[in-house]
């Protein structure tokens, strides 16, 4: 049976996601971790006025003489919105963040200022300037503020407020629905028959999920009778992809096959692990079908799914880079290999584990996958290869 080439499959995904991308509008206090569309620009400057960086007394700099006492004309809050301008000659008490009056050009801190009697005695000759904090020093109005495409962090958004923004345009982020399939599968913490299996590929898939940007907003099991259709069903109500894993070979009982089969393609792809794989529409919704093997679905979503899931989301791909192989390796003709490795701190990579999908705690170790060309059998140590880093 012909393999279908690695890329081709991942490129049919990635067609089929790129159909999902959509925006919308949210307030500041739901935009964390949401990535803009476009540009965002100042809508007023940072500062919006001259302001006092102390508390203390604001003053024309010429006026002041070391400790000779200027008459305290007012007294400035932060919130004041229309300060008296200071008269010539006299100083004006200022709090931290109030607006420096007409006519001051500097601020002298409480602490370097004795007041009695309606009057102060400055300590200091402060320089013009000394603790004004000038309108738009940190952003002018109508400059960039945050670069469309950003990720938003903590920081952003207290730039973006800061800077008069209350709602941003995001990108919607993809709801995913991931759904387990066989009946040997029983949860992680209740007691193993022999013969059993515990779930793991729906704790991976859906973390996966929400690390490259989506929402993951069902996750169910069926066993390998009748029940999946039904489960599909629920799945793809919830939305707008969804991620099988198992069912997908040549067994006797194989529920995603079986039903899936006229509504797409399956086959499998010139890759190891992760042979067997299924992409088809269901009820409108692309369903992408992995094979069960929990290593299998490990490298599955990193090979071929994530960068179209960021995609459909706003995010910018995460491309393998190369590094030089620790010891010799050897690999299969016809397939692509992805290898577990561990890129270590001096930037040579060391195979983790054996080749077997089923090693899925092994893999734990891993932080990278090693890619072995289709056409390589036999690679020495030193050789470069591409490495694809893993999710953290
Ligand atoms: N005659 C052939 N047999 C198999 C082939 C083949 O080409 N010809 N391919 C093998 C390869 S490669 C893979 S990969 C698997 C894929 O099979 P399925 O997708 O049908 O997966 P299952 O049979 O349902 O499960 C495989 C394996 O993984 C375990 N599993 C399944 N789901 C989970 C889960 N949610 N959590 C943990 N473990 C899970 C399951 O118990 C099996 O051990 O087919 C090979 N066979
Ligand atoms: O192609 Mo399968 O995923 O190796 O065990």
């Amino acid at each position: 049976m012909t393999r279908r080439p690695v890329s081709d499959h991942r490129r049919a995904i990635t067609h089929a996601f790129a159909e999902l991308v959509g925006t919308e509008t949210v307030p500041l206090t739901e935009a964390h971790r949401r990535v803009l569309t476009s540009d965002v620009l100042a809508s007023a400057p940072m500062p919006a006025f001259d302001n006092s960086a102390m508390d203390g007394f604001a003053v024309r700099a010429a006026d002041v003489e070391v400790d000779v006492p200027l008459p305290v004309a007012t007294r400035i809050f932060a919130g004041d919105t229309d300060p008296t301008p200071l008269p010539s000659g006299s100083a004006a008490a200022i709090m931290t963040g109030a607006p420096v009056p007409a006519g001051a050009d500097a601020v002298v801190p409480v602490e370097q200022s004795v007041e009695r009697d309606g009057h102060v005695r400055l300590q200091v000759q402060p320089d013009v300037g000394a603790f004004v904090r000038r309108r738009a020093a940190d952003v002018a109005a109508g400059a960039l503020v945050v670069a469309g495409a950003t990720v938003l962090t903590p920081r952003h958004l207290a730039a973006l407020a800061a800077t008069g923004t209350g709602t941003v345009e995001v990108f919607r982020r993809p709801r995913v629905a991931v759904v387990s399939t066989g009946s040997e599968l029983v949860p992680p913490g209740a007691p193993l028959a022999y013969g059993q299996v515990y779930e793991s590929n729906s704790i991976i898939l859906a973390t996966l999920c929400a690390a490259h940007g989506a929402e993951v907003t069902f996750s169910g099991s069926s066993g390998d009778g009748g029940d999946f259709a039904a489960t599909l069903d629920a799945a793809v109500e919830h939305a707008d992809i969804v991620l099988t894993s198992g069912g997908v070979s040549m067994g006797e009982r194989e529920p995603v096959r079986d039903l899936l089969s006229d509504a797409g393609w399956f086959g499998p792809i010139a890759m190891q692990p992760g042979g067997p794989q299924g992409f088809t529409v269901w009820r409108g919704v692309p369903v992408v079908s992995l094979p069960g093997n929990p290593v299998s679905v490990m490298v599955s979503f990193e090979v071929l799914v994530r960068n179209g899931l960021r995609a459909a989301g706003g995010l910018a791909p995460i491309d393998p880079t190369s590094a030089p192989l620790a010891s010799a390796v050897t690999s299969i003709a016809g397939r692509t290999q992805f290898l577990r490795g561990f890129l270590r701190a001096d930037g040579v990579v060391e195979v983790v584990g054996g080749p077997g999908s089923h090693l899925v705690a092994t893999a734990a170790n891993a932080n990278v996958l090693i890619e072995i060309d289709s056409a390589a059998v036999h690679l020495a140590a030193g050789q470069e290869v591409p490495t694809w880093p893993l999710t953290p």
